[in-house]
Order: structure tokens, then sequence, then C-alpha cells
């Protein structure tokens, strides 16, 4: 931890860890992975050299190594950068050129993919980094002018903020948006809801986005009230998780009861295009389901990804469901 903090200070500290880091390559946000021979893919990480010999190799220059972004440690103590090869503008005078894709994929016998997709198949330890190294890349994107004053802005080596030349910094986690995500339940039963965008067929629990001034708890309580029309109480704290879509947010996962006698649905429609209530067995049944639906054989209900937060709620809510049957 020490040390990672070390190269988001000392750029020449960090200049000289890229030259023996571990690279994870994007290509306009979208990871590079490889199958594996069990079927699940894993994220391609190149050496600083290898990733040399492919600039040198398909005519970039060997300076885009430089665009590199620190984003942690392995377990084996190796540091961590991701690079997009795509077209980024970024990173000043005015970026460097745009990789062919299908070359990188090539060399590299990986594709780039989706990573909203990626999360059904990737393997759960990697989709963390993967989202953080994808958050950080599109911050670098947005973040070339200082809303501030206009002025451009310029990033440090590790690319954990960017200053502009009136000294304004600017850091990545300012740019998070807090959430509530909240499975609500009235005791038998949990409510789970689909908008328009999701894949079909998919529903996940209630989230939305924290209100200057309110508290978890107070947004956990009005989402509910406005998306379904239903008053919760206990809203109790679980867990939390770094969501890239479609810009960082800081997902804050609890659970809500509802009155038995109170779970009429009164569903906003701008909001979401449909909810319901699901039983332990609709909710077990589609726990088991593994990766992405194929085509023409969607199941009856299919949840988010184990990476996604939501269906860490779901699976929690199902062993306390499981937990009370037996008990009770
Ligand atoms: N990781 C997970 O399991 C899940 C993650 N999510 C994420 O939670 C986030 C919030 O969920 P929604 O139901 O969409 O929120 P929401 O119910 O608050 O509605 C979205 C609307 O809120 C407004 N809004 C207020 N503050 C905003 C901000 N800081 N950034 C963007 N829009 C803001 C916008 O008008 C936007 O259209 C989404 O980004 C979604 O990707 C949602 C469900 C599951
Ligand atoms: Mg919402």
């Amino acid at each position: 931890t020490r040390y990672l903090n070390r190269l988001k200070q000392d750029d020449d500290v960090c200049a000289e860890a890229l030259q023996r880091a571990q690279i994870l390559l994007f290509h306009r946000l979208s990871p590079l992975l490889q199958q594996t021979e069990r079927g699940t893919f894993r994220a391609v990480a190149l050496t600083s050299s290898e990733v040399l010999a492919l600039l040198e190799r398909l005519g970039s220059d060997r300076t885009k190594l430089k665009e590199s972004v620190l984003i942690g440690c392995s377990e084996q103590d190796q540091v961590q950068f991701c690079l997009d090869v795509g077209k980024n503008s970024a990173f000043p005078p005015a970026g460097s050129g745009e990789l062919d894709p299908v070359a990188v994929e090539e060399a590299c016998d990986g594709a780039f993919v989706d990573l909203k997709k990626g999360l059904f198949v990737l393997r759960t330890s990697e989709a963390p980094l993967l989202a953080k190294a994808q958050a950080l890349l599109r911050w670098h994107h947005t973040s070339r002018f200082c809303a501030a004053t206009g002025q451009p802005t310029c990033r440090n080596q590790a690319g954990t903020q960017r200053v502009s030349s009136s000294g304004s910094v600017l850091l990545p986690s300012a740019q998070m948006s807090p959430v509530a995500i909240v499975l609500v339940s009235d005791g038998q039963r949990c409510l789970l809801a689909r908008q328009p965008a999701f894949p079909p067929g998919m529903y996940s629990a209630l989230a939305g986005f924290c209100e200057l001034g309110e508290s978890l708890e107070e947004t956990a309580s009005r989402e509910v009230a406005e998306e379904v029309g239903l008053e919760v109480h206990s809203v109790s704290y679980s867990c939390s998780q770094h969501w890239p879509f479609p810009h960082s947010s800081f997902m804050l996962g609890c659970h809500a009861l509802v009155s038995p006698a109170h779970t009429q649905l009164h569903v906003d429609q701008a909001e979401l295009e449909d909810a319901r209530w699901f039983s332990l067995q609709d909710v077990t049944s589609a726990l088991q389901v593994r990766g992405l639906p194929q085509r023409g054989h969607a199941p009856p209900l299919w949840l988010p990804p184990k990476q996604a937060i939501a269906n860490r709620l779901i699976t929690e809510w199902a062993e306390h469901q499981r937990g009370s049957q037996k008990g009770g």
C-alpha cells in the first residue's frame, strides 16, 4: 500500500515501476480478454517489453506506453497498469494514434470485449480491477479540461490526478456518485425491477443516486417510494461496491422491509419497465443460471452477474430466507 502510494506521488519512481509492470490492454474502454481452457475468460496481462514490442510492430510510437494508468498491485506484488490503445485525446499533446484493434487481438490471442458483457464470464477476482481500470481511463478522457476555468489539464505519471495550469487539482474519486441499492422484502418475497435498457428477462434490486444532504437510509426510502410507491422500514446496510457504468458510482447496498399488509406496487413507468415480487424458489433457480443466456433460451428470471452488488444482496436475502425457514 505504501509503495503504491509512493508511485502516486513520485513521477520518476512511477515511470521506473512502469518498466517492470504488468499491463492490461483496453481498446476504447473494452478490456482485452482471453478464453481459458475451462471456458471462462481472463484479462490479458502483458509485460512492458511486450507492450513496447507490440507498439513497434504495429507502427505506433513507443512513448504510448507512458499513457498507462496505475491500477494496483497483484497478489504476487507486481505493479499493474492499464493502457487504452484506442484513440485517446486525454493524453497531451494531442494523444497518440490508435492501434488497429484486430491486429492487437491477433497478436495477443484475445478479444476486446464490452466490459458489461465481460462481467458475466470473467474470473470473479479480476472484475473489480477491470472495472477500476475502465473507470480511470474514462475519467481521464472526460477530465481533459478544468470545469471551473476551462484550462487544459495534465496528468501525473500514475494517472491518479490531473492538474490545470492554474493549479486546480482534479481527482477521479470526486467524480464518483454515491448510489443506494436496496433489496426490499415483505418477509416472504423480494422485490426486483427492470429498466428498459436491461437485457431481456433481467431484474435487479432498486437503486438510485443519493441527493445532496441525504443519508443512505433516506435515499433508500425515497427511491423505493418514488419508483414503486412503497414505504420501507428497517433499512440496514450490507456491503458496498464501485460500479463503473455508465460513470463511476459508489454502490451502497442495503436491505429493507415493507409491511406484508402494504405490498401493492405503483410502478413509476418513466423509470422502470416492470417491478415484481419474487419468491425464494424463483430466486433460487435464477441464482443457478451461469454466464450469458443463450439466444432464444432466456430463463424466466435472469439476475445480474455475481460481480454486481445486486447479485450479492439477492444471494444474502435467499440465504437468510432459507435460514429462517429451517429455524421456523
Ligand atoms: N452494481 C449493481 O448491481 C447495480 C448498479 N446500478 C447502478 O446504479 C446507478 C443508479 O441507478 P438508477 O436506477 O439509474 O438511478 P436513479 O433511480 O437515481 O435514476 C437515474 C436518474 O437519476 C438522475 N441522477 C441524479 N443524480 C445523478 C448522478 N449523480 N448521475 C447520474 N444521474 C443522476 C438522472 O436524471 C438519471 O436519469 C446506475 O448507474 C446503475 O448502473 C443499478 C442496479 C444494480
Ligand atoms: Mg432507479
